[in-house]
């Protein structure tokens, strides 16, 4: 079986990156899920499982970072004895990282490579906006183009309406009510998954990644649980990141049901996600406005008229305390890292 690597994505700038290391024992391919040590890559001549090689472990032990995951291209070697060694990840256009709850000062990346993200959040149990406005920062911070998807769009009476309402939580994004037991909205979504196009889903366990992965790809390539609890919440099923490629089309990356999503040190993603509140803040008095009781600050101003509600300046504010003291964390570690070493 051969694939035409280009649908996948590969274009001249990975072509540009790969050249260096392009030799007669060298193959570029697509990681479509990275276990332990053992990663599963797509080549033009098919799937194959390749082990860490010396290069790559020597850049992962620098930076964790490093490691492949879901959606990298990489630069395979293929040895006399038939093994097939990962040398090296091809340098990342847009990767999906977030924090790690240990004391690793590098994030864990979910997913490389995607044109786009979409947060993904079901429309019943109810939309958590929180969650929602933590996880487009995120999706702005990789460097794609976000979009907010409302799975179970079935389940409610007007889903339009729920999308408007959390329309105002996602300032240039385009929100997308979906249901694959009906068929609904889908068609947007191939847009997104379209030749050479990247599609990663984010969202909480339960929210309906899956199914919609398997609805884009048209087959049931992985596990979807049904609903065992009266709270809608699901179960944890998908424990790994996978990308999968669409029939005639691009690829989709289903991330692992994620609980909680902590943000690295993005300052860029978290203005992005909050565009309304910062345009605001633009227009205050002082260029150092703390936007409490200063003199014509426009955050208060719009507070006050109504025009943007208090929920979402505090979720900014927030936000932005977590951000600032991540950062604090991460120079910190960052400055100790090689003493901790040698422990
Ligand atoms: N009514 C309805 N239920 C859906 C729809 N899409 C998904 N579900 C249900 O929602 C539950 C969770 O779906 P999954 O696709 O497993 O969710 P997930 O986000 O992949 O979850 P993890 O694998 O844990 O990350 C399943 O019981 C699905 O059947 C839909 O369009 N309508
Ligand atoms: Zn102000």
């Amino acid at each position: 079986m051969s694939f035409d690597l280009s649908q996948l994505g590969w274009d001249d700038t990975f072509t540009s990156s790969y050249r260096p290391y392009d030799r007669p024992d060298t193959v570029p391919g697509r990681v479509l899920r990275a276990d332990r040590g053992i990663s599963t890559v797509l080549t033009a001549g098919g799937v194959t499982r390749a082990s860490l090689g010396g290069n790559a472990l020597l850049e992962a032990a620098r930076d964790p970072a490093l490691l492949p995951c879901a959606g990298d291209w990489v630069v395979l070697r293929n040895w006399p004895d038939r093994r097939v060694t990962l040398e090296l990840v091809l340098p990342r256009r847009t990767r999906l990282i977030r924090r790690t709850a240990d004391k690793d000062a590098s994030g864990q990346v979910l997913a490389a490579n995607m044109d786009t993200v979409a947060v993904v959040e079901p429309i019943f149990p109810e939309p958590n906006d929180a969650r929602v406005e933590r996880l487009l920062a995120l999706a702005w911070e990789s460097g794609a183009d976000p979009v907010l998807v409302l799975t179970k769009s079935d389940t409610v009476r007007d889903p339009e309406a729920v999308a408007r309402q959390l329309a105002a939580l996602a300032p240039d994004v385009p929100v997308i009510p979906v249901s694959v037991q009906r068929g609904a909205g889908l068609d947007r979504l191939r847009e997104l998954v379209a030749p050479g196009r990247t599609l990663a889903l984010l969202g909480r366990s339960g929210a309906g990644k899956s199914t919609l992965a398997n609805a884009l790809a048209g087959t049931a390539v992985m596990p979807v649980q049904a609903i065992r609890d009266a709270d809608g919440k699901g179960r944890h099923t998908t424990a790994w990141r996978n990308l999968i490629t669409v029939p005639g089309g691009g690829c989709v990356v289903d991330t692992p049901g994620i609980r909680g999503v902590g943000l690295l040190d993005t300052g860029s993603g978290l203005d992005r996600a909050f565009a309304d509140v910062i345009e605001l803040a633009d227009r205050c008095r002082f260029d150092n406005c703390r936007h409490e009781s200063e003199p014509g600050c426009a955050v208060q101003s719009a507070l006050a008229d109504g025009l943007l509600p208090p929920r979402r300046l505090a979720s900014w504010r927030k936000l932005h305390r977590e951000v600032a003291v991540e950062s604090r964390r991460r120079s910190v570690r960052l400055a100790t890292a090689p003493r901790r070493r040698h422990n």
